[in-house]
């Protein structure tokens, strides 16, 4: 029986709304954003899933997130550990700015290598690379031993934080990982090989 994962980004936030850059900022869940968290659980349940452990970053969109999901499947009470690892990538010197704004006053491309490209940080902040020399090692040593262990694990985090982790468990390259994007509240759930590679993959949109 390969063991199970479930990537879920968390959904829609109040920053998310109003278009801001938000990266390590704390803002909360939208109405939107919790009805994502409900459907996400729905498709989770319709697919018989229950988590042994879930996993989740320090920031409260993520944990409202993974919450409202373990809630809706009977599983208020689940272990749920709780790192900064798993933070959305640091957005810097961008953090709280429009990214609308942000075009007009740097333009469409170089927004779109801050905010997609692999290697290059925007002002102050991580890039993706950055991002995943803090993720890999956490999933590597915290996660994969209990998935490997049989147990089937969520992680609630961010578009970015789960973007690097993608990357490294799909074997990306920094091209390919420019055109990824992560919906709101949408879970990608995998199997996984006793070798730790990817057995199967189905992302569970509406
Ligand atoms: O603002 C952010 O922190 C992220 C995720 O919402 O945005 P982007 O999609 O621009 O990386």
């Amino acid at each position: 029986m390969p063991a199970t994962l479930v990537l879920c980004r968390h959904g829609q936030s109040d920053w998310n709304l109003k278009n801001l850059f938000t990266g390590w900022k704390d803002p909360g869940l939208t109405e939107k954003g919790i009805a994502e968290a409900h459907e996400a659980a729905a498709r989770l349940k319709a697919m018989g899933i229950k988590f042994d452990i879930a996993f989740t970053s320090a920031l409260s969109r993520a944990q409202h997130t993974t919450s409202i999901i373990l809630e809706d499947l009977g599983q208020a009470g689940l272990e749920t550990i709780r790192d900064q690892a798993l933070n959305e990538r640091d957005y810097g010197d961008l953090s709280g700015l429009n990214k609308d704004e942000a075009r007009v006053k740097w333009g469409e491309e170089q927004v779109h290598v801050w905010r997609r490209s692999y290697d290059v940080p925007p002002p102050g902040g991580e890039s993706l690379k950055d991002t995943a020399a803090r993720v890999l090692p956490y999933y590597v040593y915290r996660v994969l031993p209990q998935a490997m262990a049989g147990k089937t694990v969520l992680i609630g985090a961010h578009g970015n934080s789960l973007r690097a982790l993608i990357m490294a468990m799909e074997g990306l390259t920094g091209e390919q990982i420019v055109k990824r994007e992560l919906d709101t509240g949408v879970p990608i759930v995998y199997h996984l090989n006793p070798d730790t590679t990817i057995a199967s993959k189905q992302e569970l949109k509406g």
